[in-house]
């Protein structure tokens, strides 16, 4: 892991140097394999005065070489509460080591964050979830981390945090019933689910086989990110809440020949935006009260 603390402090500093507030909570604004922009341009848009740093401006931030959109850090005000927001992520499948994927999370603390929300898209292994449907993640299974490739292995820098950190509540529950709250004001307590998510290597999707293997170890939804980010944000102690728009359902039984098309989950992203905005909006508003 070349990002030492001294070099992560570095693409910390570049970004405390040139933007005055000093925001509390982080997003990452989740875009699952070039599908939908969960957060997309208009939330980070719809910030006030916003600021944007390209990644590859930031010094020691992983250039995004292989998907070719490049990602960005914005801070701004939404609802006049300042926020720093990662807008597009690093995956495992576009060739980057896990703590390359999660080392924004890291920059975000020795920005001062304290809260991170993390958004992902992600296939819905639980029968009763919809397309459109939202998964407040209350629990996830390290599926990568079972076979060792794990974001904190190598040398522990006690600046950050202990050697062997406890995952058993990764998922803040007050953030958790919050999430319920705003779901229930919000009238969409019946596309609301809580539920365990997993994060797989990819790029492919996942065979019938191994979806009803992650089903049967209690799994509901399944993506390829989220899950190294927040171990890391855990390690350093941000307090967590993550979500998932569901974009396809898994296939699991050979006789469904339904293959979940791009196109159908670009729909989805799209229809959601302004529904996830003011989803992520009014949990913002939460943790500012
Ligand atoms: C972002 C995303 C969406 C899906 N759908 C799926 O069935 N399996 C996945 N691994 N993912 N990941």
């Amino acid at each position: 892991n070349t990002y030492t603390f001294e070099a992560l402090q570095e693409s910390a500093q570049y970004l405390l140097d040139r933007v005055k507030m000093r925001p509390k909570i982080g997003i990452i604004c989740g875009s699952g394999m070039e599908q939908n922009e969960l957060c997309p341009g208009s939330l980070a848009d719809s910030l006030g005065n916003k600021q944007c740093f390209p990644y590859e401006e930031i010094p020691h931030f992983p250039v995004s070489t292989v998907t070719g959109h490049q990602g960005q850090m914005v801070f701004g005000y939404l609802q006049g509460v300042p926020i720093m927001c990662m807008q597009g992520r690093f995956h495992y499948y576009e060739g980057y080591p896990l703590w390359k994927c999660a080392m924004p999370v890291r920059v975000m603390k020795l920005v001062g964050v304290t809260h991170l929300i993390a958004t992902n898209a992600a296939g819905g292994l639980n029968p009763t979830y919809k397309v459109g449907d939202i998964m407040m993640v209350k629990d996830h299974v390290n599926m990568m981390g079972f076979a060792g490739n794990n974001p904190l292995q190598g040398p522990n820098d006690d600046r950050f945090g202990p050697r062997f950190p406890p995952m058993n509540k990764a998922y803040n529950a007050s953030l958790l019933e919050i999430g319920q709250q705003v779901a229930d004001e919000m009238g969409i307590s019946d596309i609301v689910h809580k539920g365990v998510y997993t994060c797989l290597g990819g790029p492919n999707f996942e065979t019938v086989a191994e979806l009803k293997m992650l089903r049967m170890i209690g799994v509901d939804a399944v993506g390829m990110s989220t899950v190294h980010e927040v171990i890391t944000a855990r390690h350093c102690d941000l307090t967590v809440f993550a979500f998932s728009l569901i974009t396809n359902q898994c296939i699991t039984d050979y006789e469904n020949h339904e293959e979940a098309n791009h196109e159908e989950v670009m729909d989805v992203g799209k229809s959601r935006q302004s529904l996830l905005q003011e989803y992520v909006l009014r949990i913002v508003m939460r943790l500012r009260d």
